[in-house]
């Protein structure tokens, strides 16, 4: 048995706390900056799956070469948030997240997160987790008390479920870690899957 050192390749403070939550402390932080803007008529779960794995790939490259992260495991993902086709991105400016609230009120939408783990021997596994959410009908004062609260800040769909935006949710079907930014059930599957236990940390070699 050893003890496995995880790379997660990710900036976002949610992913850290939802890995802390099921005991796993990262060895390395590596955010890794890739282009988000989705391709021609892209698929939101294509969109979500080729952003994780290009993050994972990037820390990857990052990390050749230099013997003291061999063998780690890297993880990461994307976290798309889709009405229907069309992909709601992180708001840039209150106007942006406006519009985004605007969109998602009243209706259900869809949230795609995809989780690339690198094995140790550098296998890449994929998956795309999906949550389909549903939002009450918003009043412009909720949306004006929301945008001013900026809690839709570099977030994926212009809001948190986690924060004030938990009460805009009138339903949910499926993971609801998977909306906060790392679906902790498949995570812990994906891993186990590779020999990773998740409750020690410790690798069957
Ligand atoms: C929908 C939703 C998204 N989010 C967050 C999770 C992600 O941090 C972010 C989606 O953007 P991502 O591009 O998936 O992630 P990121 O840029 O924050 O971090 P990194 O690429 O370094 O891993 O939105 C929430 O925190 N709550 C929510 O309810």
């Amino acid at each position: 048995m050893l003890k496995q050192k995880l790379i997660l390749a990710s900036g976002s403070p949610r992913r850290l706390d939802l890995l802390k939550q099921i005991g796993i402390e990262p060895a390395r932080l590596m955010p890794m900056d890739v282009d988000e803007t989705p391709k021609r008529a892209e698929h939101p779960r294509s969109l979500a799956r080729r952003l994780s794995g290009e993050k994972a790939a990037a820390a990857l490259g990052a990390i050749k070469g230099d013997p003291a992260w061999q063998g780690s495991f890297i993880l990461a993902a994307d976290t798309v948030v889709a009405v229907g086709r069309r992909i709601l991105g992180k708001a840039e400016f209150s106007e942006d997240a406006r519009a985004a609230l605007h969109l998602l009120s009243g209706r259900s939408h869809w949230v795609y997160t995809g989780v690339c783990v690198v094995t140790a021997s550098g296998q890449y596994r994929q998956k795309v987790v999906e949550t389909k959410v549903r939002f009450k009908r918003l009043s412009r004062k909720e949306i004006d008390t929301y945008v001013a609260s900026n809690q839709w800040q570099g977030k994926a769909g212009a809001y948190g479920i986690q924060g004030i935006a938990g009460v805009f949710v009138q339903k949910m079907s499926g993971s609801y870690t998977n909306v906060v930014g790392l679906p902790l059930f498949e995570t812990a599957q994906m891993l186990a899957g590779e020999g990773f236990d998740v409750m020690t940390g410790w690798l069957d070699a």
